[in-house]
């Protein structure tokens, strides 16, 4: 929508033939943004070979990037991912998975702050661009923003690449909170020490701190950590109510990306000796059956520590 609506001709892809004949026919998402017209400048296709044009973007769940970079037609050029994950079988990140797969293109990440329906409501938002070659990624950042998507360039893939995956663990743990009715209070103070785990594990990987202070680290982690409508967010505000991860999970047709990468983070962080009691409490209770009440106290006796640590 928003490339699109910068005057880029878009071909969009869609994996399933019917549902890619229906937004077509309908000029409408009904299934992911119903309601929001689609931009005449679109075309839509279900033919992943039929997708021609300079720039490829993918949007697609961490889990499965890998399998759809496998099929896409190799093509040397910027190769967008959104995707905010790491993969869990790996510990590999994003650009990683794109550089293995796809070594004729140029991986870029493309993350921050923005609800999917906002930005293609035409809200205004803006965002980090991650590219290896400055140049090319300031030429991309001109490009594709416009009045209302306001694009900021790196060439620190690293540090985006971490703080958009962290910041989905970081929210459920947020939403246990929450959901938990520990205060408002017990919310901003995890979410403050969540953001120091963050900007450890970018000192520790290779992140620079500027990045992870910035729209993809706790720009991102602001809006997802703060907002029932992320669905990090939510699903830890249902566990903290006492729902269980299968009840939540099986009415979802939409991604949660932390409840994922929580494992992969935890196993990072370990491997690294790198302190990260927040994520390793998401960790617990999502895959090793820790019990919430178990997991906040156990954050809330650590014994007393010097701030800046
Ligand atoms: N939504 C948001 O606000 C934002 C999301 N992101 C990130 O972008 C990524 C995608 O998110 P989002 O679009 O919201 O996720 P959704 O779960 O809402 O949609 C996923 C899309 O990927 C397709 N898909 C699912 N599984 C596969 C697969 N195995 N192979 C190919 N396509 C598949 C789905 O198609 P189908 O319907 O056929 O299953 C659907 O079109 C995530 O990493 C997310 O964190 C980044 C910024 C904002
Ligand atoms: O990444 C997002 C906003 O920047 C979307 O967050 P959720 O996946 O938690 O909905």
């Amino acid at each position: 929508q928003s490339f699109a609506a910068a005057g880029h001709p878009v071909t969009l892809w869609a994996r399933d033939p019917d549902r890619a004949a229906a937004i077509q026919g309908t000029r409408e998402n009904a299934a992911y943004l119903p309601g929001i017209g689609l931009h005449p400048g679109i075309a839509v296709t279900a033919d992943l070979a039929a997708i021609g044009g300079d720039l490829r973007l993918l949007a697609a769940p961490a889990q499965h990037l890998r399998a759809i970079l496998q099929r896409l037609p190799p093509r040397p050029g910027p190769l967008l991912i959104t995707a905010k994950g790491i993969e869990t079988a790996t510990g590999r990140f994003m650009d990683e998975i794109a550089a293995e797969t796809r070594p004729e293109a140029a991986p870029v990440l493309l993350s921050g702050p923005s609800f999917a329906e906002e930005v293609a409501r035409g809200l205004p938002t803006a965002l980090t661009l991650a590219c290896a070659d400055a140049e090319a990624g300031a030429a991309l950042a001109r490009s594709l923003g416009h009045r209302t998507l306001r694009l900021y360039w790196t060439e620190d893939l690293r540090g985006v690449a971490l703080g958009g995956a962290l910041k989905n663990v970081l929210a459920i743990a947020a939403g246990i909170v929450t959901g938990r009715g520990l205060g408002e209070n017990a919310r901003a103070a995890l979410v403050t020490r969540g953001l120091a785990e963050m900007m450890r594990l970018g000192a520790g990987l290779g992140g620079r701190p500027e990045t992870l202070m910035g729209l993809s680290g706790l720009g991102d982690l602001l809006l997802t950590a703060c907002s029932a409508t992320s669905r990090n967010t939510s699903l830890g505000i249902a566990l903290g109510q006492g729902r269980s991860l299968a009840e939540i999970l099986g009415a979802r047709r939409s991604v949660t990306e932390g409840v994922w990468t929580a494992a992969a983070a935890a196993r990072l962080a370990a491997k690294a000796g790198i302190d990260a009691p927040v994520i390793d409490a998401v960790d617990a209770v999502l895959n090793r059956g820790a019990a919430i009440d178990t997991a906040v106290a156990g954050l809330l006796l650590r014994p007393a520590k010097r701030e800046a640590q």
